[in-house]
């Protein structure tokens, strides 16, 4: 693996957070620039430890992390956590100011930026999200939704070159979490970002580029998404369910009948009711 291409290096990573069994024991795996990575794994595999280890805010205990072929350690982690931005779970743990404009300017004003840059950010970012409207708006008077956004803007001004989406839908409804997920599509084709997501969401990891299998402390698969959707133990063991498309197209295998992959919903109904009508 050419080591420039790479946004993470691991090498052998544990960690323990006490003198138990340890969470991750042997995680060596590589992230390439500008992908877009699920971390998938059961309930407790480490997939949070994990990101909390590559986003700097823990320290491993053996191994390395190379971030961008730099050693992550106690002399550089001031350097790099910068490069990279971390939303989470709940979006009101994540609100710190008073307005929306003051939450996207918080990290802003962390960073010395000029005032001039630092209004032009927050209104260039709320601007795509589009929370524009929001701006003078209290935390307690926006949605879920709503306040997830102002958590990626308020990640995407401080422009890190890596995200790192920990569960940020999971508490989201569902139209919510279809336009969280538009937004990170959209992440991906601008080709600025390097993106991981850990999340059980079968659209979500559809979306992605590569699928990072936890189990046992270590990496278990690190395979496509359909890769990981045709492979129904792995999948089992991650507590993900296929996409409906993906179990429909194994059903009628099942049957004998082999649907084109990639075909549109569209296709597969008229597949489908050119097979039942020609009998
Ligand atoms: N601060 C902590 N102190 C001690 N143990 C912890 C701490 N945080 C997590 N753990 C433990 O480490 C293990 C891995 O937790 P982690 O949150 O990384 O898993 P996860 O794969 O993200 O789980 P989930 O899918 O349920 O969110 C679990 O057994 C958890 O109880």
């Amino acid at each position: 693996m050419e080591e420039a291409g790479l946004a993470f290096e691991l090498q052998h990573v544990s960690f323990a957070y006490g003198p138990e069994r340890p969470v991750l024991s042997d995680v060596t795996c590589g992230i390439p620039r500008g992908s877009w990575v699920s971390l998938v794994g059961p309930n407790g595999c480490g997939k949070s430890t994990l990101a909390k280890l590559l986003g700097g805010l823990l320290a491993v205990n053996g191994g390395t992390i190379l971030v961008e072929g730099i050693p992550l350690n106690q002399e550089t982690v001031g350097r790099i956590r910068p490069r990279i931005g971390m939303v989470f779970q709940n979006p009101d743990n994540q609100f710190i100011g008073a307005t929306v404009e003051e939450d996207i300017a918080f990290g802003l004003e962390g960073r010395c930026l000029p005032r001039e840059e630092m209004t032009e950010r927050v209104q260039r970012y709320a601007g795509k999200l589009e929370i524009g409207h929001l701006l003078s708006k209290h935390p307690s008077e926006l949605s879920g939704g709503q306040k997830q956004r102002v958590a990626v803007a308020a990640i995407l001004a401080m422009e890190p070159g890596i995200v790192i989406f920990d569960e940020a839908s999971s508490m989201l409804d569902e139209k919510a979490r279809g336009e969280l997920l538009e937004i990170v599509r959209d992440m991906k084709r601008s080709g600025e970002y390097t993106i991981i997501s850990i999340t059980h969401d079968a659209e979500e990891i559809m979306a992605s580029d590569r699928a990072i299998v936890l189990r046992d402390g270590e990496v278990a698969a690190d395979l496509t998404p359909r890769e990981l959707f045709e492979d129904e133990e792995l999948l089992r063991s991650c507590r993900v369910i296929a996409p409906y498309r993906i179990r429909l197209e194994r059903e009628l295998r099942r049957q004998g009948i082999h649907l084109p992959p990639d075909l549109s919903e569209e296709e597969v109904a008229d597949t489908l009711w050119q097979l039942a009508t020609s009998k």
